[in-house]
């Protein structure tokens, strides 16, 4: 079998690209999040911390595990369609290390394992000037789709 040609890949990068363009949930969108970048290698989104504050004007601790859940899962679902399968997240944990108020937060997501049944992402999520609010553990297991 050949190389395949420019507009072969290209098609085949539609394709893929089809299989799991990010669609954001319900929550997700309640949440003001927005997807800047989406591939293997890193999704990359923002989340407005107003909005997303508890009680005492904190970006609050859930939302960044919500959020952080979204785009982990996002990157597992991502890698799973390449072999024809989707992703649950099955565990996740979080440290929150600095606090933010106001602006917009930046989450970061990077695969550490990509197998054929696990995969575990970091997701991190940065302030405007670049600090580390929140770092966040999530492992998903993947599929077979049921239809
Ligand atoms: C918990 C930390 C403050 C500990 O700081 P750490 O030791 O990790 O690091 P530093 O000493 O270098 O400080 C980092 C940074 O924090 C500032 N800081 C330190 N102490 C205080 C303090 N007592 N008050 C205010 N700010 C403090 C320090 O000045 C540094 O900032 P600089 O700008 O000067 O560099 C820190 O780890 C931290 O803030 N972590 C994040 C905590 C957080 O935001 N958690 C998520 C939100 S909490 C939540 O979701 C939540 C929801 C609810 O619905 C609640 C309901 C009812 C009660 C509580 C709820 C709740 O907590």
């Amino acid at each position: 079998m050949g190389a395949p040609s420019q507009k072969d890949a290209a098609s085949e990068h539609e394709h893929a690209h089809e299989l799991w363009k990010i669609t954001l949930g319900e929550l997700d969108e309640k949440m003001g999040v927005k997807i800047l970048e989406e591939s293997v290698e890193r999704v990359v989104a923002t989340m407005p911390v107003e909005g997303n504050r508890q009680s005492f004007g904190l970006l609050h601790g859930g939302a960044s595990l919500a959020v952080g859940e979204a785009v982990g899962s996002w990157a597992a679902v991502i890698h799973a369609s390449t072999m024809g399968k989707t992703a649950v997240g099955v565990d996740v944990s979080a440290t929150h290390h600095r606090s933010a108020r106001e602006g917009q937060v930046t989450i970061t997501a990077t695969p550490i394992h990509l197998g054929g049944t696990l995969t575990t992402h970091e997701v991190v999520i940065t302030n405007e000037a670049g600090q580390r609010l929140c770092t966040l553990r999530i492992t998903n297991l993947l599929m077979r789709r049921h239809k």
